[in-house]
C-alpha cells in the first residue's frame, strides 16, 4: 500500500495541465563583437525533458550561462514558474534551477558526503549564529541534510562511496555527484552541460535512465549534448541552436528528419547558413592545395621511373634501402 503511493506520487499525472517552468524570450548574448546567442525563445514545460544540440561553438552553453545567472543577457528576459530571475547565480539555485557544468566543477578533498551537503546550503534554514554556537537546531538542521544527502546518494547509486574523496572517484560516477550535488538544492528545474561526456556506452545508458527518474521526481530537465542517441531517446522536444540561432525545434523525429539539421551537423554548407561563402572558399582550397599535390606527386613517380630505367645493373635490395 506504502510502496503503490510512493510510486503514483512520484510519477508525472500525463494528464496533469503543464506549467511553463522556464521562460526564455528573446535571449541574446554579446562578447564584444561576437553575438554568442541571438534572440533565442524557449520554454520547458514541468514534466519536460528538452534538449538543446548544435555543433561546437553554437552558443549551447552561453544561453545555460545566461539561464543560471552567471551571465546577464546583453538582451531578453528568463523567468522561472512565472518570476524573472535574479542576476546572480546563487538566487537563480534558491529560485529553484541547478545545474551541472561541461567541465566537472567538485571540491575534490571533499567527500563525496561533503559535496552534497554544499549543495543543500541554498535550502538550509539555519543561520549564522546557529551554526557557530552549534545549538539543538542547528543539530536537528544538520541531521536532516545529512540524511537528505545520503538519500540523493543513494538515488544516484554512490551512497557505497559517501566517505571516499570525490577526486578518487571514476569519472562517470563524478558526473553522478554532480547531478546529486546539483539535486540538493531541490530544484524544480535542472540543466545538464554534456552530462554523458567521456562516458562509456554503458554509463551513457545508466545516465539516460537516471534523468528519466529525475524527471519522474517531478523536475523538469534541459540537457545539452553531442550524443545524438541519448538526446533522442530522452528529450521530449529538442531545440538546435546554430551560430547563436535557434534552427528548428521539435519532437526527436522532426529534428533528425530536418536537413538543415543534418547539414549542421555533418557540417555540410545548407541553402542560406551564416558562413556559406567562408565555407565554399575553404573548399576551393583545399581542392586547389590537392590537385597540385597530385601533380607533384605524378611528377616525382615519374622521375623515379626514369631514373630506375638508367640503372638496371643496380644492385638487388638497394630500392628498399632507399
Ligand atoms: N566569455 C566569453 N567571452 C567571449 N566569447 C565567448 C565567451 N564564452 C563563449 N564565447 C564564444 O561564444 C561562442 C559560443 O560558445 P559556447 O561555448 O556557448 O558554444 P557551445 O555551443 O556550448 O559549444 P560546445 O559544444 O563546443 O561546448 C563561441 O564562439 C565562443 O568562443
Amino acid at each position: 500500500m506504502t510502496t503503490d503511493t510512493t510510486t503514483q506520487d512520484a510519477t508525472p499525472d500525463a494528464t496533469a495541465p503543464r506549467e511553463t517552468v522556464l521562460d526564455a524570450r528573446g535571449v541574446t548574448m554579446r562578447f564584444g563583437g561576437l553575438t554568442a546567442v541571438r534572440g533565442v525563445d524557449l520554454t520547458v514545460n514541468s514534466g519536460e525533458i528538452v534538449g538543446l544540440i548544435g555543433p561546437n561553438g553554437a552558443g549551447k552553453t552561453t544561453f545555460f550561462n545566461c539561464l543560471t545567472g552567471l551571465y546577464i543577457p546583453t538582451e531578453g528576459e528568463v523567468r522561472y514558474k512565472g518570476k524573472v530571475l535574479p542576476p546572480k547565480s546563487f538566487k537563480v539555485t534558491a529560485a529553484g534551477i541547478a545545474r551541472t557544468f561541461q567541465n566537472i566543477r567538485l571540491f575534490a578533498n571533499m567527500t563525496v558526503l561533503e559535496n552534497v551537503l554544499v549543495g543543500r546550503h541554498t535550502r538550509t534554514k539555519e543561520g549564522l549564529w546557529s551554526a557557530l554556537l552549534r545549538g539543538p537546531g542547528f543539530h536537528r538542521a544538520e541531521a536532516a541534510s545529512r540524511a537528505r544527502a545520503m538519500e540523493l546518494l543513494e538515488f544516484v547509486g554512490l551512497a557505497h562511496k559517501a566517505e571516499h574523496l570525490s577526486r578518487n572517484l571514476p569519472y562517470g560516477e563524478q558526473r553522478k555527484l554532480e547531478i546529486a550535488r546539483a539535486l540538493a538544492s531541490e530544484p524544480g528545474l535542472l540543466l545538464l552541460d554534456e552530462p554523458t561526456a567521456g562516458m562509456n556506452p554503458q554509463e551513457t545508458r545508466a545516465t539516460e535512465e537516471l534523468v528519466f527518474a529525475i524527471r519522474d521526481m517531478g523536475i523538469a530537465v534541459l540537457v545539452i549534448e553531442h550524443d545524438m542517441r541519448f538526446i533522442m531517446n530522452l528529450c521530449d522536444r529538442v531545440a538546435v541552436l546554430v551560430q547563436g540561432e535557434k534552427l528548428i525545434e521539435g519532437d526527436s523525429a522532426t529534428v533528425q528528419r530536418d536537413e538543415r539539421v543534418v547539414a549542421a551537423y555533418l557540417g555540410e554548407p545548407f541553402e542560406g547558413a551564416p558562413g556559406d561563402e567562408e565555407a565554399a572558399e575553404v573548399e576551393q582550397a583545399e581542392a586547389h592545395a590537392q590537385a597540385q599535390a597530385e601533380t607533384e606527386e605524378e611528377a616525382a613517380a615519374e622521375a623515379q621511373a626514369e631514373s630506375a630505367e638508367t640503372t638496371t645493373d643496380a644492385a638487388p635490395g638497394k630500392e628498399n634501402d632507399r
